[in-house]
């Protein structure tokens, strides 16, 4: 396993609540430093009332020792589907521990309850999910995460190893995408609840295990040190820390376990698999004061997500068919190799600098780089912890806190070459360490054996008593073969360069070798006892929480990234995923960028065309007025010359009288010529109507034998008097109107160099149009008595040809016998 535990002991549950006070304040002036809120997760169950006597507890008066609950933001890892007064709920019992008693000075928390209004849903669902959108509210809005990041997870674990609401065996462990999943069917009341899901616990940047009461020895027990726990969910929380944590052991010194917490710290995640190097199993063993009845383990763990989620399904896929080895589910047999521990046992061997440089190097490769990120901290942080290695000091003190811990741990490459050059058994024989509050920093004192340790360990094959730690040789491991193989010392390997040796992730390698790699790996019994993953599995998942709406933008891509950066989520073990990972980044980055400068280019666009349509428009109403200036000016001067013709002819009154005249004469040729009901449009309309009429009956006499008389003959009839009498009298109207018009004094076009003013245009319009209509109403008279004549010749001559016709029958006929005589 990957990872090594620091276990602490502690007199009783007060010293507990004092250590977990340091610890949780410490997180809290970390959280506040980076980004000014502490942003923390809590379980139910016995933790409110540890936590409460831990944070409750007088402070020293230092900034440092102060809760600034203020600044608070608590969520639930966990809650029961009851009211929020309920005796089950979380809230009610954090509440009535804790939030009830924050005295007023020390400013009041943000506390994220489930929606209350939910409560009675059948199907818890829909709280999960409102749940989840709080935590975006405050996650993701803030960050754009993939995955919220706590400051801080506080979790309980009970009997049957659950923790948070995730039970053993049950599919919310598999839960890849969502961060909150409704639960509607845990073992213990009450049954209806949510939870955070593991990569969203996993993925905090501290976590705790705070796990009180003599009921918790066998399952912390299995949890931490048997592969069976390793599968059960609180094996899984560790699990998923993945790679960062080595094992996980614990002492007590009898039954009467009744109290301990296990940390969990991120920061030094990096350091301690050099100190799983140098420190063995058997160092605690030798802590002479170690007072088991209360145990308070601190692990460090790091964030590699992708292989955290790969190896949870493995441990998952194990846990389905192992859970009958639970006394809660029933037995299943299971094959020792299913048994075999997953690949974080492998890279429990792998030095961490090199490891870690082996991200670093493949971060380089694969991801936008950020300044004065977490790896760079932690390459200033690891010279201090170099420097604090020399001063020999391995075992961590409680209290001290996860960041001083991992300063303490050796780091600098010195200590790097040192580690590797440990026996490799030795190495890989530190399942855990046990520091109990007040160690002594001198690890190498002799530190008697703990009997219950030797009780708790019994099924182990060899229990070292109190040897020397360089001479301790460790319970073999077989599931660590894989590392026995390593190099002593860290090779740097250029991508494509290993050749058939087991490949050390120490490492730094690119996609060939690591498929080399791979390869080689996959004939060690290890690799076969893992099951085979499809690449894609967890980290293409691990990018999209179900829940998160919005489509990544610039922004909160570089955010992600920068914050996958930090958190170590690119697997080294993966590189074609980090491939792919960047492809798809630099796709969205792409995609952001492109639908971003398509909305700029249309804005650009839309305000070139509107600039260029308000300067025609512009230019436009500039004509015009021009126009209508040039045409007032013309007007101006075509009145001046009328009212100069008119005083020279007459006097000014004249002129006025010539205006109303014009306007007079315009009227009136309106009114004669509007379309329905002006007396010439009349006039004209029944000529043409007749004019219609002779022509079809031309035409049908000249189809018509009309000289046979076989049709009788239609004539056509001249126009009625009404209509000539109109004529007449619109002929005069018009004549008149002409007249008028042309006894103004308006000048001719010639006058005013063919000026073209709107008066002049008016006034000789109207002049052609009224001698116009004078010669239409001429010609329709004039026409109507030429048909007339016409027809009155035609209707003659076919008389006469009819009575010749007569004339010569009768001749033809002899003389006349009356009809009388006929019969
Ligand atoms: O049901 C629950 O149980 C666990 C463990 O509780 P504990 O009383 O054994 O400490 C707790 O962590 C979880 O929040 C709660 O809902």
């Amino acid at each position: 396993m990957a990872g090594t535990p620091n276990l602490y002991s502690c007199p009783d549950v007060d010293a507990v609540a004092k250590q977990l006070r340091k610890y949780v304040l410490n997180n809290q002036n970390a959280a506040l430093k980076r980004h000014g809120t502490f942003r923390v997760a809590v379980s139910g169950g016995s933790l409110p009332g540890t936590l409460a006597k831990a944070l409750l507890a007088p402070s020293n008066g230092t900034p440092e020792d102060t809760p600034q609950f203020s600044k608070w933001d608590i969520f639930f890892a966990d809650e029961r589907v009851v009211p929020l007064d309920h005796p089950d709920s979380n809230y009610r019992l954090i509440k009535d521990e804790l939030l009830d008693k924050i005295p007023s000075e020390l400013g009041s928390p943000t506390v994220h309850t489930i929606d209350p209004k939910h409560v009675n849903d059948e199907d818890p669902t829909e709280l999960a999910d409102l749940y989840q959108e709080e935590l975006m509210r405050t996650f993701a809005a803030k960050d754009s995460v993939r995955l919220p990041v706590f400051d801080l997870i506080l979790l309980g674990t009970g009997p049957d190893g659950h923790t948070c609401s995730l039970f053993p065996a049950h599919p919310q462990l598999r839960e890849n995408d969502a961060w909150v999943v409704g639960v509607t069917d845990s073992p213990k009341p009450p049954p209806k609840r949510i939870t955070l899901t593991l990569p969203v616990v996993s993925h905090a940047l501290s976590i705790a295990f705070v796990a009180t009461g003599a009921g918790k020895k066998d399952i912390l027990k299995k949890v931490f040190d048997t592969e069976e726990g390793h599968s059960l969910p609180s094996g899984l929380v560790n699990t998923h820390a993945g790679d960062k944590i080595s094992s996980v052991g614990f002492e007590v010194e009898s039954s009467k376990c009744v109290g301990g917490c296990l940390f969990g710290d991120v920061a030094g995640w990096a350091n301690w698999s050099i100190h799983a190097e140098l420190v063995d199993s058997s160092s605690h063993l030798r802590t002479p004061h170690l007072r088991p009845q209360h145990l308070q383990l601190h692990m460090q763990v790091s964030h590699s997500i992708d292989s955290f989620l790969v190896d949870r399904n493995a441990a998952i896929d194990r846990y389905t068919s192992i859970a009958g080895s639970s006394p809660e589910y029933p037995k299943v047999e299971t094959s020792r190799a299913e048994r075999q521990p997953s690949s974080k046992a492998v890279a429990s061997s792998i030095p961490a600098p090199t490891r870690r440089d082996n991200v670093a190097t493949q971060r380089k490769s694969f991801l936008p780089q950020r300044s004065g990120s977490v790896r760079e901290k932690r390459e200033v942080s690891e010279k201090v912890q170099g420097q604090n290695n020399n001063e020999g000091s391995r075992l961590q003190q409680p209290g001290s806190g996860p960041q001083q811990q991992s300063q303490q741990q050796d780091s600098t490459p010195a200590a790097r070459r040192s580690s590797l050059a440990q026996p490799q058994d030795r190495r890989l024989s530190l399942s855990s360490r046990i520091v109990p509050p007040e160690t002594p920093t001198d690890q190498n004192a002799a530190i008697p054996g703990s009997p219950l340790r030797k009780q708790l360990f019994e099924s182990k094959p060899t229990a070292p008593s109190s040897p020397q730690k360089s001479q301790m040789p460790p319970p073999p491991r077989a599931t660590r073969s894989a590392s026995l193989r390593q190099p002593s010392t860290p090779k740097i390997v250029p991508p494509g360069e290993v050749k058939g040796h087991v490949r050390h992730r120490s490492q730094v390698v690119g996609a060939a070798a690591t498929q080399a790699v791979r390869q080689t790996e996959g004939s060690s019994s290890l690799s076969k006892a893992k099951p085979q993953r499809p690449p894609f599995t967890t980290y293409q998942q691990h990018f999209s929480p179900k829940k998160e709406s919005k489509p990544p933008t610039l922004a909160n891509l570089s955010s992600r990234s920068a914050e996958s950066e930090d958190a170590g989520s690119i697997p080294a073990s993966r590189p074609d995923v980090a491939a792919l990972q960047t492809e798809y980044l630099q796709l969205c980055l792409l995609h952001s960028s492109l639908s971003q400068k398509n909305a700029e280019w249309r804005a650009n666009s839309e305000k070139e065309l509107r600039k260029k349509y308000d300067s025609v428009a512009g230019r436009y109403r500039v004509l015009l007025a021009e126009e209508r200036d040039a045409q007032r000016l013309l007007n101006i001067q075509a009145l001046h010359h009328w009212s100069a013709n008119a005083q020279r002819h007459g006097s000014c009154r004249d002129f006025a009288a010539q205006i109303q005249t014009l306007s007079r004469v315009i009227q009136e040729v309106m009114d004669l010529s509007e379309p329905h009901g002006g007396r010439y449009t009349k006039a004209v309309r029944i000529f043409e109507d007749w004019l219609e009429r002779v022509v079809q009956i031309r035409n049908s006499r000249r189809r018509s034998k009309i000289d046979t008389l076989a049709d009788e003959p239609e004539f056509i009839h001249p126009l009625d008097r009404e209509w000539k009498e109109e004529v007449n009298a619109l002929g005069a109207k018009v004549e008149l109107c002409l007249r008028e018009l042309q006894n103004l004094d308006i000048p001719p076009p010639e006058d005013l160099g063919n000026s073209d003013a709107a008066l002049l245009r008016i006034a000789n319009g109207h002049k052609d149009l009224l001698v116009s209509m004078m010669e239409e109403l001429k010609t329709m008279r004039k026409t109507e008595m030429d048909i007339v004549g016409l027809e009155r010749s035609w209707t003659a001559q076919t008389a006469d040809r009819l009575r010749a016709v007569d004339e010569s029958s009768i001749a033809h006929r002899g003389p006349r016998i009356g009809a009388w005589k006929r019969t």
